[in-house]
């Protein structure tokens, strides 16, 4: 076998399933088409939800083709035509509104994924799943060369009071950007649809590149109960594969520890149709 018919074989298997074709999910659905990375992209949508939409985005996606290398594009309303993906992508879901936050749409979207991932898995029992809709924890931090600033030089913020002031700016900037869009333009998509095409390519080419996705937490950092928060991950084609254990400061712990225990309060409020 050479290598060409090695690699049209693993080409040939890289199905991705995008479910929802709103803003975010065609923003995923449109990076990861011009990344060459999936032999096949499905666009699912349930049928309530859906009118004419669905059909006008596949046929605009393959309208495309002639620029692109070669991909198969599909879409339905039906479970059976995301059977066989390798990654499944999640973006059904309420979108934040001008002023809500990630956690206000948690029941919401609970009900979405409960009335989802049990069929999504039937047919596709081997893929990753990627959950895009809200609410998403997010991991942020700064390092050089693989290496934090403050594990080099501890002080370094503490003893400058004009960088403890830019990085409190920036903190904050970081976490109000969303909203900022939000409040710009009524949705974000094009950044978090380059991210997931992103993450996919780690997933699908099984990189083992390492990237904060949400994930169980029971058992790191002292963290004792069922939470899913975003740490840094190493993905490769089984999904995450390894959660990488930073050298956090005793802040930074009791901030981590903060996260844990709001999660688990909203989580504690949710409840399933099942039980
Ligand atoms: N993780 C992140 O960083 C990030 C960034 C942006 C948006 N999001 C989230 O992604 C999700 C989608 O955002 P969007 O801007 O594409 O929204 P959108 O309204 O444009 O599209 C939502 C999609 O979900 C479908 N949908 C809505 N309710 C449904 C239901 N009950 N059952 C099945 N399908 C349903 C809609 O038909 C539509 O296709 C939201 O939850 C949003 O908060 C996450």
């Amino acid at each position: 076998m050479d290598l060409q018919a090695v690699k049209s074989t693993v080409d040939a298997d890289l199905k991705v399933t995008i479910v929802g074709v709103g803003q975010v999910g065609m923003a995923c659905a449109y990076s990861i088409l011009n990344q060459n990375i999936a032999s096949e992209i499905t666009l699912f949508h349930f049928i309530l939800f859906t009118g004419e939409k669905l059909k006008g985005e596949m046929m605009d996606m393959q309208h495309g083709l002639l620029f692109c290398k070669p991909v198969k594009i599909s879409a339905g309303t039906d479970f059976a035509i995301t059977s066989g993906s390798k990654l499944v992508i999640i973006t059904a879901g309420a979108r934040q509104q001008e002023g809500q936050s990630r956690l206000d749409l948690c029941q919401q979207n609970t009900q979405i994924l409960e009335s989802l991932i049990p069929s999504l898995a039937k047919h596709s029992p081997n893929a990753v799943l990627l959950v895009v809709s809200n609410p998403v924890p997010i991991w942020s931090g700064v390092k050089v060369g693989g290496v934090r600033l403050l594990d080099i030089y501890p002080n370094f913020i503490s003893e400058n009071e004009n960088l403890k002031e830019s990085c409190k700016d920036l903190h904050r900037e970081v976490v109000n950007s969303a909203y900022e869009i939000i409040k710009l333009k009524g949705y974000t998509n094009l950044a978090i649809g380059l991210s997931v095409a992103n993450i996919s390519r780690c997933i699908l080419q099984n990189t083992g590149a390492i990237r904060p996705v949400s994930t169980l937490v029971k058992g790191l950092y002292g963290m004792e109960n069922e939470v899913f928060l975003s740490l840094p991950c190493a993905l490769g084609s089984q999904g995450v594969t390894d959660v990488m254990t930073l050298h956090l400061n005793s802040e930074e712990m009791r901030l981590l520890q903060k996260s844990c225990k709001t999660l688990e309060s909203v989580q504690s409020t949710l409840q399933f149709s099942s039980s």
